[in-house]
Formats: C-alpha cells, structure tokens, sequence
C-alpha cells in the first residue's frame, strides 16, 4: 500500500473488496497537518474521483432534519408534488418522476426535487411551502453545506498546486442546486428491469452527497462498480464534470449510479456546485504545458448547459464533455 494509502486507512476509511474506501478528516484541515490532508484529498480525487468526509461540521440534527423534510415531501399526495413538474429547462426547480427507459428497457424509479437555492431571497418563495418545515430545513443545511463546500474547494485547488481560492473564484459564490431524492421500495418481480439512477457523471465542479443508511449508491473504482458503504456522519464529494476540465484531466469526473432493494425506500440529498452562465471554464493554466496540452478549449457555462440537455435528449449524457475537447488533444 502506499504511503498515502495508508494514512487515508488509518483515518478510517471502509474497507471494500477490491481496496477501501478514501475517508478525510476535516477537522485536520484546520490544524498543523493540513499539508497531509490536502495531500490526502488531492491523492482520492485522482485515484477514486471521491472521498467521504467526517468532522466537516454539519451537525447531526441538521442532516436528520433535511433528510426527514425530503421524506415528508414524497409522502405528500400526488397534485401537490405534481405543480413542480415542468418540461422547461430554464425553470429554477423541477420535480422528475420515475419513468421508462424505452432504449435500455429498465424503469428508472427515482423521485427528485431538484431547484436552485443561492442567493436564498432570489428563490425561497418557489420553494414547496409544504412540508412546513422544507424551507427552514433547507436554508439551514444549504448554509452548513455551503462553508464545507468553501472549505473543500480550497484544499483542491491547494491539491493541485493552485491559489487557495482559485475554484472558489470561479465560483464566485454563486451556484447552489439541491436534489432531494426518493428512491421507493421495488416489489421483488420488478427488481431485475429497475433502477434507481443509471450510470451518470455530475455537471458540477463538486457535488456534496447526503445518504441515508440504505445501500444502494455504487461509484465505478478501477474498472469496477463498487458499493460506498454508509458511514454515519459522513459526506460523499464527487469529483464533477467541470472539475475535470479545470484541473486538465487530472481529476476525473465520478462515475455512479444507484441500485434500488425491497425492503427499504431511500433518500439522499445532493448539493451541485457550479459557477454562474457567463463563467468561462478552461484548464487552469498552471496545469498546462508541452507534456500536458489542455484537453478542453475554454467554454462558458451556459455552453456546457446547452450541451448537457442537448445529450440528455440524445442519450449521452456520458459524452457531454466530448464537444469541449480541443483539438490539440
Ligand atoms: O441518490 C444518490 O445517492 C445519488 C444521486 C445522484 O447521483 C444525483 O443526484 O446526481
Ligand atoms: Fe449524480
């Protein structure tokens, strides 16, 4: 094992078949180790394109409570969840219902939310009013999720040899969305032609996972699907798609998907980190030179946009980045 394998180890990360899983401990971020930590980061966005985090200071009530809020909304009756439903793009939130992947013959069954939540006051009144407690639960989470988001973003530009606010700056505190999502049970003469979430990588720059205990959630790991087990009290970060670019293919987007089971529903919230529309995207220039051409030309985010629902009605969603590649590659 190497070196920096070990310590990631010894921080506790779960074991799993084919190697562990990265766990970092963000309380030492702050402390005289950050250089190892950083190190630590930089080493699981490269080798396994995510990490768990514990001690990144979200309390506990505060996950329980948005967790028991995104609950509550699926359980809410059909026409109340329905005035979310929308086929505009452009809309700053969207429900989607679970459907029928005519191409791959499989029902996705997923429920999710998903609608834009920075600044709070340009959005908080499209948020569901019902539950009563949705838009509390969710101003209270998307503000502890938004220092650890800043946090993060510093220890990977610093992993790469960056500015501190170097991805900080792109984003310029703009971007949140959040997808609450719902998983339902799956009667058992369905299991075999259902899915929760199909193979996907993430449109962000990192996306900032909240599971519940219910397996389900698989990253691809060497060529190999494998489950990220639960562990109270942590984080998934994934490596996104406009990471990947910045950091010239050094970190690559996170492949994942999520399976579904009969016994137990499960919802997870995720919260996307991208920059605004007219953000420009590009490799950061410290990270190219003859030996590393940058593999994307520079694009705006509303390009990428476009780009992202011109392959989602294509179906290839996987190729999204393609467009981008630059010649010189
Ligand atoms: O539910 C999960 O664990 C993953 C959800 C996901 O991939 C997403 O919202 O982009
Ligand atoms: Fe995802």
């Amino acid at each position: 094992m190497l070196a920096i394998e070990s310590q990631l180890a010894a921080s506790g990360g779960a074991e799993i078949s084919d190697g562990f899983i990265p766990l970092i401990d963000m309380k030492e971020l702050q402390g005289p180790h950050r250089s190892e930590i950083v190190q630590q980061i930089g080493h699981a966005c490269q080798h396994y394109s995510f990490f768990l985090v514990k001690n990144h200071g979200i309390s506990e009530t505060n996950t329980n409570n948005i967790l028991g809020t995104t609950r509550e909304f699926f359980k809410l009756p059909e026409p109340e969840k329905m005035k979310f439903c929308t086929n505009d793009p452009n809309k700053s939130i969207k429900l989607f219902m679970g459907f029928k992947d005519e191409i791959q013959n499989v029902f996705i069954s997923r429920e999710a939310l998903r609608f834009s939540t920075y600044p709070f006051e340009d959005y908080v009144n499209e948020w569901p009013a019902n539950p009563p407690s949705l838009r509390k639960d969710v101003m209270e989470y998307c503000t502890s999720v938004k220092r650890m988001e800043l946090a993060l973003l510093e220890a990977i530009s610093e992993s790469l040899g960056l500015e501190k606010d170097y991805l900080a700056k792109i984003l310029c505190n703009h971007g949140q969305k959040i997808s609450m999502n719902y998983y339902p049970v799956c009667q058992e003469q369905d299991l075999g032609f259902t899915r929760g979430v199909r193979p996907h990588t993430d449109p962000t720059i990192i996306t900032i996972l909240l599971q519940d205990n219910v397996p389900g959630f698989k990253v691809l790991n060497n060529g190999k699907w494998v489950d990220v087990v639960h562990i109270p009290n942590t984080f998934v970060i994934h490596v996104g798609d406009l990471l990947q670019v910045i950091s010239n293919y050094r970190y690559k987007s996170l492949h994942h998907q999520v399976y579904v089971n009969c016994e137990k529903q499960r919802v997870s919230v995720a919260s996307y980190c991208y920059p605004s529309s007219d953000t420009t995207i590009g490799a950061a220039m410290e990270l190219i030179d003859d030996e590393h051409p940058a593999i994307y030309r520079d694009f705006t985010y509303a390009e990428f946009y476009e780009e992202m629902w011109r392959a989602v009605v294509q179906h290839a969603t996987d190729k999204r980045l393609d467009t981008f590649k630059s010649s010189a590659a």
